[in-house]
């Protein structure tokens, strides 16, 4: 499909301009080298999609990003902790209410449950309202075809001519982004904590598992009906906040939602934005254009990086040691976190930055089935979580959150968990558009895990 649409050029606004300093530095920052960017075909209509997108009202608020901005400081200093996830990839067909709704109320019975057991506020960070752009280890895919790199840059599809790069592309990812983020804040203004719970006592009752994760459904029952007894009617049991984040990746598209506030720029296509493993070269792009903007940032860390890398990153990106301005979200393998961890965590520590880690059990840990399905180990992903959270407890550190690629369906991705998917049955419901996710019942699965493992460290 093509997405091309006429852009009068005289129908564009003339934007005020930004202040010189930080025109220049925006300048230098969109000249350096920039990995991962689509090869658009048409230079002068990309200009025009994201003269478009400057105009346009902007997916998020900056009070909203301060806000975040705050709880992350909180998570930074041991008294929150984080649960971000969502698709790996959000595609443009399953923008649709039933899916965002299976998403939010996945990470919700989540968060309940780490809630309770880690006895702190969970900040909740949904992938969700712009994960539309995906960077890839190769240019090609199997077929010899361009790789696919996410709905905002070119078609799923296996066809040449669909994976030909589209700006126009990047004006239906923000039609999609915006629709979405008014579906989250809508659902989440009425979503009630009982009825949250209610859902994760479904959980327990049809879980194989479910007998395992009973005790702790159990606990928190008699403290929401302790807290009603009480009389306990706050506000914040009947609504929650839920932030929108995705990987910070076409700059093309996020230097158009850029917007400058009280002498800020924030790129207001998110509240959080992180950089991946693949672009946060310390002198590109990326890192320098995040380092610009007031939103909280979290940089992937794979198993070959080093204290001086993360030390670099904190220099430029947290100049003035914000408390969680950045996080930094280790994606070892489980095999790798518990030597690669430590040495990262002790100089980030000397140095005073006051980071949120975070723990993405999901990237190091892909294999391939003989099927040729990418697929991720259940018992990986736990164990890199655990690997995670004994590296904080020896070290004395706050194991501020995790970062999981989540579905709110059924699906057959990852083999394992207490439904004991295996290889063989992958095909059954396999239906990311990049990297396998874990459904519903591993979600909350993981979750129960995860509370397990806090309450004993
Ligand atoms: O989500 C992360 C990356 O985009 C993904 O792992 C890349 O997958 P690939 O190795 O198949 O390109
Ligand atoms: C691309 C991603 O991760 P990483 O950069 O860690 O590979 C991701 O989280 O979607």
């Amino acid at each position: 499909m093509n997405w091309t649409i006429d852009i009068p050029g005289e129908s564009l606004p003339d934007l005020p301009p930004l202040p010189s300093e930080l025109r220049a530095a925006l300048d230098d920052a969109l000249s350096r080298t920039a990995l991962q960017q689509p090869s658009w075909p048409d230079a002068e209509y990309t200009v025009k999609v994201r003269r478009l997108l400057e105009a346009v009202p902007p997916v998020t608020l900056p009070d909203e990003v301060d806000r975040l901005q705050k709880r992350l400081g909180a998570v930074a200093r041991g008294e929150a902790f984080l649960l971000q996830g969502g698709d790996c990839a959000e595609t443009f067909v399953d923008n649709t209410e039933a899916h965002l709704r299976g998403t939010i109320r996945t990470l919700l019975q989540m968060a309940v449950v780490l809630t309770y057991s880690t006895s702190m506020p969970v900040v909740k960070l949904a992938r969700i309202a712009g994960q539309y752009a995906k960077p890839r280890s190769s240019d090609t895919d199997a077929l010899g075809l361009p790789s696919y790199r996410g709905d905002m840059v070119n078609a799923l599809e296996p066809d040449a001519t669909g994976r030909v790069p589209d700006p126009g592309r990047m004006l239906r990812a923000y039609a999609n982004a915006s629709a979405a983020m008014n579906l989250t804040r809508a659902i989440t203004a009425v979503s009630d904590l009982r009825h949250v719970h209610e859902w994760n006592k479904d959980f327990v009752a049809n879980s194989p598992a479910g007998a395992r994760y009973e005790r702790v459904a159990t606990d928190i029952d008699r403290s929401l009906r302790f807290m009603e007894a009480c009389g306990v009617d706050d506000q914040s049991l009947h609504s929650v906040d839920m932030h929108a984040s995705h990987e910070l990746l076409v700059l093309d598209y996020e230097r158009a939602l850029l917007r400058l506030h009280e002498g800020r720029l924030y790129n207001l296509s998110a509240h959080m934005q992180w950089i991946g493993e693949r672009t946060r070269q310390i002198d590109g792009a990326h890192v320098r254009f995040a380092a610009l903007t007031a939103n909280p940032t979290g940089v992937k860390l794979g198993p070959t990086s080093t204290p001086q890398d993360a030390l670099d990153l904190l220099e430029i990106l947290d100049p003035h040691k914000i408390d969680g301005r950045v996080c930094l979200v280790s994606r070892m393998g489980n095999d790798k976190v518990r030597e690669a961890l430590p040495p990262i965590i002790e100089a980030v520590e000397r140095s005073g930055h006051r980071v949120v880690w975070q723990c993405d059990p999901m990237h190091g840990n892909t294999h391939e089935a003989p099927s040729g399905y990418k697929t991720r180990a259940f018992d990986r992903i736990v164990d890199e979580v655990k690997g995670f959270f004994e590296v904080h407890r020896r070290l004395g550190t706050h194991p501020g959150g995790i970062h999981v690629e989540l579905t709110g369906e059924d699906v057959t991705e990852c083999v394992g968990g207490a439904q004991e998917i295996s290889e063989d049955q992958l095909a059954s419901r396999y239906e990311t558009a990049c990297d396998p996710r874990l459904n519903t019942q591993q979600s909350l699965e993981l979750s129960f895990l995860a509370a397990e493992m806090l309450q004993t460290s």
